[in-house]
């Protein structure tokens, strides 16, 4: 049931913008865990560097991520957040195309390159959805359609690999407060609705998500795969 991840490698992907993943980064180093972080940014945000490892890999580079899996010798926690998303603009077949590819052919290229690690150590694989993996979302087509396949990924990745000791589960967060839905929250009707329909009354802050990630990796989650869990002060279920 521990909580110390003391010994324990932990890579989480698209962790380079003070978000949600910089967060998880966090409170998986405060448990113990030697933590290296990657994104698409020339270099972490300001106030993760020189805390962290950091590996620049474009997730839709598949030779890219195998360079990567080749220079981490170990891993035990895998953690898929590298995404995108453009409000208004995902109509555009092209855009859509990309979105797609980043955030479900990248949460795949990365999991299957790390697989043979995460066999290795019986480890964990954390792969972030999002609420718009249930919502229809007419502003962010691709990127609910994206999610939705993510979390869908996981259920099958969670069968396919329970043989090897590999549990695999996902995180849906709510609406969160990051440099992601900063072109949304331009819009104050959108981040006054938001609030009004989530139970708990606010946006979420990237730190209301790291907990959940640190136990879905924990052996507290050890008959947990398959899973997604809404992080989201209640929205899905109002
Ligand atoms: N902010 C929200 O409201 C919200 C809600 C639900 C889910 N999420 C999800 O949480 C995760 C983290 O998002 P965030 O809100 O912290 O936003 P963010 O923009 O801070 O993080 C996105 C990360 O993805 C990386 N990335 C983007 N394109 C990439 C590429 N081609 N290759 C490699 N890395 C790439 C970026 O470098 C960044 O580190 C994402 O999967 C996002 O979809 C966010
Ligand atoms: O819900 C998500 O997954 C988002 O990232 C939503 C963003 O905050 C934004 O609203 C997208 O337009």
């Amino acid at each position: 049931m521990s909580f110390d991840f003391a010994g324990k490698a932990v890579l989480v992907v698209g962790a380079s913008r003070a978000g949600i993943g910089s967060a998880i980064a966090h409170a998986f180093r405060d448990a113990g865990a030697e933590v290296a972080i990657t994104g698409i940014e020339d270099a972490p945000a300001e106030k993760d560097r020189g805390l962290f490892p950091y590996h620049q890999v474009d997730v839709t580079d598949a030779a890219a991520i195998k360079a990567l899996a080749g220079r981490v010798p170990t891993l035990d926690v895998l953690i898929n957040g590298a995404a995108i998303t453009s409000r208004g603009e995902e109509m555009d077949p092209a855009f859509f195309a990309k979105v797609v590819d980043v955030n479900l052919h990248g949460t795949f290229r990365m999991a299957e390159a790390f697989h043979a690690h995460l066999a290795r150590q019986g480890g964990s694989l954390i792969n972030i959805a999002s609420m718009y993996a249930q919502f229809g979302s007419p502003k962010n087509p691709a990127y609910g359609a994206s999610k939705a396949a993510v979390q869908q990924l996981t259920k099958s990745l969670a069968i396919a690999w329970a043989p090897d000791g590999i549990r695999v589960n996902a995180i849906a967060p709510g609406f969160i407060v990051t440099a992601q839905s900063e072109k949304s929250r331009q819009d104050p009707t959108h981040v006054a609705n938001v609030a009004a329909r989530t139970p708990l009354a606010r946006w979420g802050q990237p730190e209301d998500i790291a907990g959940t990630a640190l136990f879905l990796a924990s052996g507290a989650a050890q008959f947990i795969t398959g899973a997604c869990i809404p992080v989201d002060g209640g929205y899905s279920i109002a």
